[in-house]
């Protein structure tokens, strides 16, 4: 089960979700969001997590982005140093297409309702992440039929929380898991017992 803590904003919050073995850390580019980080301070916490203080993150390190021009994300992705882009405001193929042609791995966040209505036959080289509609305010994605989800790997957001994860994992099936909301004492302040309980229960 991949799991991604999403909308970290410090350094000790992003050590204890690696620590707690997260395989993703998401940063939120998105000036509306509570957990907005600009680059430099993206790069501080990628660059500290760095083993021996060089070298490889031992983590996917995410932007997520949502309906900004391209040109800046790829310039926030790469002053921030991270691997991968979330695409999370229905992009074009074309800028996933150039990120992934810049050398990063890509995400798609979609709604479901997006995904049924076809947003899910792109050929670019994205992972799927399913969402709520308004991402990051920790609702639940509605699932008016199991049927409608996607047969081939795909991450569940929205909503989860420590007390409701694994009820969603059995639930629904999916490849992976992201958080934010929902391992927050308060709107864009990460709780660290939270995170760790969160990481055990989605892989218990
Ligand atoms: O977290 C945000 O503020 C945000 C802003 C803009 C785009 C995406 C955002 N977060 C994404 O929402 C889900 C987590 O939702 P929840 O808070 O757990 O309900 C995750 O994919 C984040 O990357």
């Amino acid at each position: 089960m991949f799991v991604k803590i999403c909308g970290l904003r410090d350094l000790p919050s992003a050590r204890v979700a690696v620590d707690a073995g997260a395989d993703a850390i998401g940063f939120v580019y998105h000036p509306a969001s509570p957990r907005h980080v600009e680059p430099a301070q993206i790069r501080s916490i990628v660059d500290a997590l760095m083993v021996d203080g060089r070298g490889d993150v031992p983590v996917e390190t995410v932007l997520v982005v949502r309906g900004r021009p391209v040109e800046e994300v790829l310039r926030v992705a790469r002053e921030g140093g991270v691997r991968t882009v979330q695409f999370h405001g229905g992009e074009p193929d074309a800028d996933l297409q150039q990120a992934v042609d810049a050398g990063f791995t890509v995400m798609r966040a979609l709604s479901l309702a997006e995904y049924v209505a076809g947003g899910s036959s792109s050929t670019v080289d994205a992972r799927l992440l399913l969402d709520a509609p308004e991402p990051g305010q920790g609702r639940l994605m509605e699932v008016p039929d199991r049927a409608l989800l996607p047969r081939t790997p795909w991450i569940l957001a929205g909503g989860l929380g420590v007390g409701n994860v694994g009820a969603q994992i059995e639930n629904l099936r999916p490849d992976g898991v992201d958080v934010s909301s929902g391992v927050e004492s308060a709107r864009g302040v990460k709780d660290h017992a939270k995170i760790r309980q969160f990481v055990a229960n989605a892989r218990a």
